[in-house]
């Protein structure tokens, strides 16, 4: 049975594309183009089937079509094992994005529970060398892939932490209010920090069980100031103790909300930071087919999204990348400038051409010459 997989893709008023649709049989998809032809565009409408604000975090409505100014759409049949479903997400103008999955309302979290997608972009080739906020939201995305509830416990943590930073910095000394939300927030902020210590437990565990030209990387969850208390009764009753200090801050300084990924490549003992460019590439790379690989292990799988993952890697990590994508299965949706890139392939992927002509992006299916 074929891994999870979109069937097809339609796209309509979405950035430069103003009406596309492409057809899948579940292999690679392997995409070619000149610059501004409208590839990542393609690979951002596909992060639009999950929770947030897709790649390139841009906000709805930036999306939409700039000469048409009518909202965006996109729609995809997800092969999932025999079943197959419908979804839809779109935003019209000046409103919020909307999701329907099998002709009915969802949420965006429920994007989450269908088909994980996962990805990687040039802007995350400075993720070890930048703030810390980045590195979170890549440790997330992959906790979310693995730990479907955690969508909600991160929203539940930081709607608590809102409000608690509120009466912080209103200077309200309402101990009965505070007490509510420290245990709100030691709650939900307890399950975010497990699901992510599980994370990338099983993160280390995925690398480990492959022999692949990828380096492994040893991850670990740091603070910058104190740890996160281990259980949900001390991290309230820690909260409660810092709370005239985070008065004088007037935010809380101690929670999940603060962590950063750390990682080291393992063989070398170098941290991720002090790498070369290709090495810390290949760090992510790694950890993202150990996120595929994890995933698997619970009996799905994810979309993967690599734009411009092959011009940053040598010929034999290319070729080992792709030997690892068709080893899992895996419906990757892969960028680069020229069929060249893709060589090592051959027939195991689709080929779309991406053009432009006036601003508007054409997709043709076309295997290289
Ligand atoms: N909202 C929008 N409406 C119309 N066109 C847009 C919109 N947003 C971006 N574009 C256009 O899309 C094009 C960029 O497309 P995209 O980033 O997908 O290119 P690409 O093929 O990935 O290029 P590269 O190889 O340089 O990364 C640019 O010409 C840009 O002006």
């Amino acid at each position: 049975m074929s891994q999870p997989h979109l069937r097809h893709l339609a796209l309509s008023q979405f950035r430069s594309h103003a009406r596309a649709r492409l057809l899948f049989d579940g292999r690679p998809v392997a995409l070619w183009g000149p610059n501004g032809s409208g590839k990542t565009n393609l690979l951002e409408a596909v992060s639009f089937l999950s929770p947030g604000r897709g790649l390139r975090r841009a906000a709805s409505e930036e999306v939409g079509r700039r000469a048409e100014g009518v909202g965006w759409k996109v729609a995809a049949n997800v092969a999932l094992g025999p079943t197959d479903h419908e979804v839809e997400t779109q935003a019209l103008p000046g409103e919020a994005r909307t999701v329907r999955i099998d002709g009915k309302a969802a949420s965006q979290l429920d994007l989450a529970r269908l088909i994980p997608v996962l990805w990687l972009v040039p802007a995350m080739d400075r993720l070890w060398t930048e703030g810390a906020e980045g590195r979170r939201r890549f440790l997330d995305r992959a906790t979310m892939s693995l730990f479907p509830d955690h969508g909600e416990a991160s929203l539940a943590y930081e709607k608590a932490m809102r409000e608690r930073n509120r009466l912080l910095k209103d200077g309200s000394r309402d101990a009965h209010w505070y007490a509510a939300l420290e245990s709100q927030m030691a709650q939900a902020g307890t399950q975010v920090a497990r699901n992510r210590e599980a994370t990338i437990a099983r993160l280390m565990a995925a690398q480990g069980q492959a022999e692949t030209a990828f380096p492994a990387a040893a991850l670990a969850i740091t603070y910058p100031e104190d740890p996160l208390p281990p259980t949900e009764e001390l991290y309230a009753q820690g909260l409660e103790r810092v709370r005239w200090r985070d008065m004088a801050a007037g935010r809380s300084l101690l929670g999940p909300h603060r962590a950063d990924l750390e990682a080291v490549w393992a063989a070398k003992g170098v941290a991720a930071r002090d790498c070369s460019t290709g090495e810390q590439k290949a760090l992510l790379v790694s950890l993202i087919l150990a996120n595929a690989r994890a995933i698997e292990e619970d009996g799905t799988a994810p979309l993967l999204l690599l734009d411009e993952v092959a011009a940053h890697l040598d010929p034999g990590r290319r070729a080992a990348l792709y030997d690892e994508v068709c080893g899992l299965g895996l419906q990757a949706f892969m960028t680069g400038t020229e069929p060249g890139l893709f060589a090592e392939l051959g027939n195991r992927a689709q080929y779309w051409e991406a053009a432009e002509e006036g601003g508007v992006s054409h997709l043709t299916e076309r295997s290289p010459a």
